[in-house]
Parts: C-alpha cells; sequence; structure tokens
C-alpha cells in the first residue's frame, strides 16, 4: 500500500470568447462557429490525490448542480481510467472561484484540467493529441483548455489553429443567472448567417458575439451589466453567456473600474493569457 502525496495548486483558467460568430447549422443541430479563445489569469483549482484503488472521489467548496456521475471532473477521470486502462484513482479537490454555466468554460477547463493532471500523476503517457480526442467528447470547448495556447476555433469548435493577440486587462462581470447553452442555440430568432471569413480579416475587424442580443432581450440582468460596462470600455458578452466583460489597455485602469462597480454586481479583474497557466504546472513536475 503505497503512500501518495497531494498534487496541490492545479489551475483550471476561465477562458473569454473574445468574438463569437455562428455561420449556420449542421444536419445535426450542431452550429458552425468561428470564434477567438483567450485564457485569463482567473479560474478554479483543483488538488488532486492519486489513490491506490480505482474510485474517482470529488470534493468541492460548492455544490454544483449534477449527480457526481454527471460532473465533468468525474466523467474526465473516468474517460481517462478507461482510455489508458489506469487502475488507480484519486482523489479530487475542486476550489470553484468561476460561476457555473457562464460563458467562462469552468466545467470545461476543470475537466481538461482533470485530464492533463491525472494524466501525468498516474503517468499514462497519452499523448496531447489523445488527451484533446478524449476531452472533445466531454465538451466543444475542452479541447482548447488541453492544448492551453490561445486559439481561433471552427467547426463546432473542435478545429483550432494557435494565436498570439494582445493580453489586455478584463473586467469580467457575471449577472446572477443562468443561460442555457442549448436554449440559445435552439432559439429562432439566434442569427446564424454570419459569412465566414478568413482569421486575418477577422482579427482586422471589430469584433461581436452573435448571442449577444438574443441574450441581452432574454435577460435583463445581462442587458444592465452590459450598458454599465460600456460606458468604461469596449464590452461584449462570452460564449452564450451570461458573463460580459470590458476590455482595458491597463491594470489600473481595469481596476478602477471595478472600484466603482456596484455593489449588486459580482466579476473580477483579470489578465487574458495566450498561453494557459496549466501549462506552466505541468512544467512544474
Ligand atoms: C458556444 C460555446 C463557446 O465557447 O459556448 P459556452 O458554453 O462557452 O457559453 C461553446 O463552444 C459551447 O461548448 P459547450 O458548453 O462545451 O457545449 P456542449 O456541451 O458541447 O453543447 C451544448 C449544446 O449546445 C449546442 N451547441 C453547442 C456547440 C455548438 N457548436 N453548436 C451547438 O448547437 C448543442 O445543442 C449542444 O447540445
Ligand atoms: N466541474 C464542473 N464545474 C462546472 N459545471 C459543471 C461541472 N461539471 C458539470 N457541470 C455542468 O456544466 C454546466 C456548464 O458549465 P460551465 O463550463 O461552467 O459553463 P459554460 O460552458 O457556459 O462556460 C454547468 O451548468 C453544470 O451543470
Amino acid at each position: 500500500m503505497s503512500n501518495h502525496a497531494v498534487s496541490l495548486g492545479w489551475p483550471a483558467p476561465a477562458k473569454l470568447n473574445l468574438f463569437l460568430h455562428v455561420n449556420g447549422r449542421r444536419a445535426d443541430g450542431y452550429h458552425e462557429l468561428q470564434t477567438l479563445f483567450q485564457f485569463v489569469d482567473f479560474g478554479d483549482w483543483l488538488d488532486v490525490k492519486v489513490t491506490d484503488n480505482a474510485a474517482i472521489v470529488l470534493r468541492s467548496n460548492v455544490t454544483i448542480d449534477v449527480a457526481p456521475e454527471d460532473n465533468l471532473i468525474v466523467k474526465a477521470a473516468k474517460a481517462l481510467q478507461q482510455a489508458s486502462g489506469c487502475r488507480q484513482g484519486a482523489e479530487i479537490w475542486l476550489d470553484k472561484k468561476l460561476p457555473m454555466g457562464g460563458g467562462l468554460g469552468g466545467g470545461s477547463s476543470d475537466a481538461a484540467t482533470t485530464l492533463v493532471a491525472l494524466n501525468a500523476l498516474w503517468q499514462c503517457g497519452l499523448s496531447e493529441d489523445e488527451l484533446a480526442a478524449l476531452g472533445l467528447k466531454l465538451g466543444a470547448d475542452v479541447p482548447v483548455f488541453i492544448r492551453g495556447q490561445a486559439a481561433f476555433a471552427e467547426g463546432v469548435g473542435e478545429k483550432l489553429q494557435p494565436v498570439e493577440i494582445d493580453e489586455h486587462w478584463y473586467v469580467v462581470i457575471a449577472p446572477d443567472v443562468h443561460v442555457a447553452t442549448v436554449d440559445v442555440f435552439q432559439h429562432p430568432a439566434l442569427p446564424r448567417d454570419t459569412p465566414k471569413l478568413q482569421l486575418c480579416d477577422l482579427l482586422s475587424s471589430e469584433w461581436k458575439n452573435d448571442c449577444q442580443k438574443l441574450v441581452t432581450e432574454q435577460f435583463a440582468q445581462v442587458a444592465n451589466a452590459l450598458a454599465w460596462l460600456i460606458e468604461y470600455a469596449p464590452s461584449r458578452m462570452t460564449g452564450t453567456g451570461a458573463c460580459v466583460f470590458g476590455q482595458f489597455e491597463t491594470e489600473q485602469q481595469a481596476r478602477s473600474c471595478f472600484a466603482q462597480m456596484p455593489s449588486t454586481f459580482r466579476g473580477f479583474v483579470a489578465r487574458g493569457m495566450n498561453r494557459s497557466p496549466l501549462m506552466s504546472r505541468l512544467g512544474e513536475l
């Protein structure tokens, strides 16, 4: 019986969709997208202890509104056990900082961090490509977190092209509403006809989110947060909402805006990162 140490401090950063275009709907109902992902230096944290029985045990500082076996962390760990034949298990402590279902990709990032951390700690030896393919089965956003590089995404979000873009400062506001991704994509009024463009043209044009109009019309809290933020900086929604972000050149400008935020809003200040902190953590092993 071996006694494994706890591996502390695995980051699961949030992402922002700096733009999100909906280009069409496929026959299977999924949507063709063009989107730009960048990480921020704010997110969840996982501590991981390897165990010698196959159980995956998750403990968290918050209650997550899904059955334990549906939690993306548990699903990720079990998918890796299956794919690699690994007989070890894990106890995972999740320090949840990110609002859930907010378009910040917290669940997807937790899943990616679980796959990357356990692949290393269990010594499964899966390649990055294999981990990304495993992650894609858990959610469209998981691969970008596994690869850990800011990226332009196409297809349903799985075709990734790494990018180097400006690392701005952001004020992120998390309106107190839950916007279901599936509801946004199923809504008849969602515009689905943005033309597909080349990345160089997209990078030089004005950035927008095609889901924003629909979501702000349906959720006054999202509209209010955006109306407040846009007075300070260029601002948009991330993913299918509900979170919105304003973009600032300096940390001081972002913090000054944040200091004036009404106490009814919740949010945080963060810096854009082209390289996920998960990669640096992996490099520390
Ligand atoms: C659109 C994005 C942009 O980042 O939104 P957010 O979830 O971050 O807000 C994501 O790609 C979402 O990824 P994720 O949240 O993992 O979505 P999934 O679980 O794979 O899909 C949830 C549901 O959304 C719809 N869906 C999702 C992705 C897509 N390209 N087209 C779709 O139509 C499908 O109905 C699907 O059943
Ligand atoms: N570990 C997890 N963290 C957050 N949400 C999870 C997790 N596991 C499963 N979920 C489910 O996934 C949904 C989407 O979560 P999240 O990735 O935070 O949102 P989004 O994709 O909008 O950014 C949540 O509402 C929750 O029901």
